[in-house]
């Protein structure tokens, strides 16, 4: 046997025994997407998942039947882009994951997005609050520091709003932060854990390098903040008008559903940053902030303080709160002004 066979013969005899224990149906929306293609195999991939579900205005049925032919448990089902494709599509859901919406090209910021892909989230939040009510909404659509509240929003508006259950998907960050390190220090990037604050774009991306007892200074502080802050500006260039980042971004939206789909059935102790309904600083403006979660079967179990930081961070710190509280509020008027 090859060792291509053999490696791949376990993985599939542990998700075979890990499945038995476990039935969530997963959704995607935006499905045949950069990111929503992946991250969709990925999901296919996970024991956890019992019935992956997926959605998009193109292409769907074909992702599905494709990643249908992979010989894990799961069932696999692409719906048409119908009203009622999406109803189905949603209904039952544990997990609904968006990353419906265009991507940024060159010279864009993320909110620059934020006339086409507003209200291609709220159509698809109208669409989970009535035949998902319950799920856990992972927003990966940007900007997601206005994305998230106009989720919100259309949730509070059908009378179903659970800020424990709504999630904006920040994992990338983290991911970023602890790679970026890992090549500075010469460490291995998995044992890495930066902690990393605020929102997900520019100024708003707080890394806390000094939580994890780096004594990054001068210049090397600044150019690795920077690099975190815009890595994603790194990968739409680098992909030059063809997109954004997908590959990175499916690995970690598969992390966080993970993480979810562990604390649901109860494992203890499953922390993630996530962008959530925070009571952390909505005393000056915002009412969504990203720092580390404890996941639980409800959805947020408890949300981390920033905790302490140095002067420097705080200055971050003090520029995100501003940006944010703006994105944040965009995304409010946005939804109430055409519900
Ligand atoms: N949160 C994060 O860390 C990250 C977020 N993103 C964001 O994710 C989004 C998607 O990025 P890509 O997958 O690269 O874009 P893409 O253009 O490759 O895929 C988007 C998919 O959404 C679909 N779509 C559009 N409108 C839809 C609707 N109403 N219902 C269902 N599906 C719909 C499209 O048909 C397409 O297949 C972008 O907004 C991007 O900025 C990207 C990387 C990281
Ligand atoms: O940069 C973008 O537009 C996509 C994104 O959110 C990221 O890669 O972090």
């Amino acid at each position: 046997m090859s060792a291509v066979r053999q490696v791949f013969g376990a993985v599939q005899r542990r998700a075979f025994s890990a499945s038995t224990r476990q039935a969530s149906k997963v959704t995607v929306l935006g499905a045949a997407g950069g990111i929503g293609q992946p991250l969709s195999l990925l999901l296919k991939l996970n024991p956890r998942v019992s019935e992956l579900a997926l959605y998009d205005i193109r292409l769907a049925p074909g992702v599905a039947a494709d990643i249908g032919h992979i010989n894990t448990k799961s069932t696999v089902t692409g719906y048409d882009p119908t009203p009622s494709g999406l109803r189905d599509c949603l209904k039952g859901s544990e997990i609904v994951l968006i990353p419906a919406g265009v991507p940024r090209k060159p010279g864009m910021t993320r909110d620059d997005l934020f006339n086409t892909n507003a209200s291609i989230v709220r159509d698809l939040a109208k669409a989970a609050a009535e035949s998902a009510p319950e799920a856990n909404i992972l927003v990966i659509s940007n900007p997601v520091n206005s994305t998230v509240p106009i989720t919100a929003e259309v949730f509070k508006s059908k009378g179903v709003y659970n800020p424990r259950r709504l999630f904006g998907v920040t994992t990338l960050d983290v991911v970023r932060a602890s790679r970026f390190i890992s090549q500075i220090k010469g460490t291995d990037p998995a044992n890495e854990n930066i902690t990393v604050v605020g929102g997900h774009s520019g100024a708003t991306i707080v890394p806390l390098l000094s939580q994890a007892g780096y004594e990054l200074t001068g210049e090397q502080l600044d150019e690795y903040v920077h690099r975190v802050q815009f890595g994603g500006d790194e990968v739409v260039q680098a992909k030059g008008g063809a997109g954004s980042a997908t590959l990175s971004m499916a690995m970690a939206g598969a992390r966080f559903a993970e993480s979810l789909l562990k604390a649901a059935q109860g494992q203890k102790g499953v922390i993630e940053p996530t962008f959530v309904d925070s009571p952390l600083f909505k005393d000056q403006g915002c009412d969504f902030f990203a720092s580390n979660v404890e996941l639980g079967p409800n959805g947020v179990e408890k949300i981390h303080p920033v905790g302490k930081i140095t002067d420097y961070e705080q200055k971050l710190l003090d520029v995100c709160l501003g940006d944010l509280q703006k994105n944040i509020q965009k995304g409010v008027d946005f939804a109430k002004q055409n519900p």
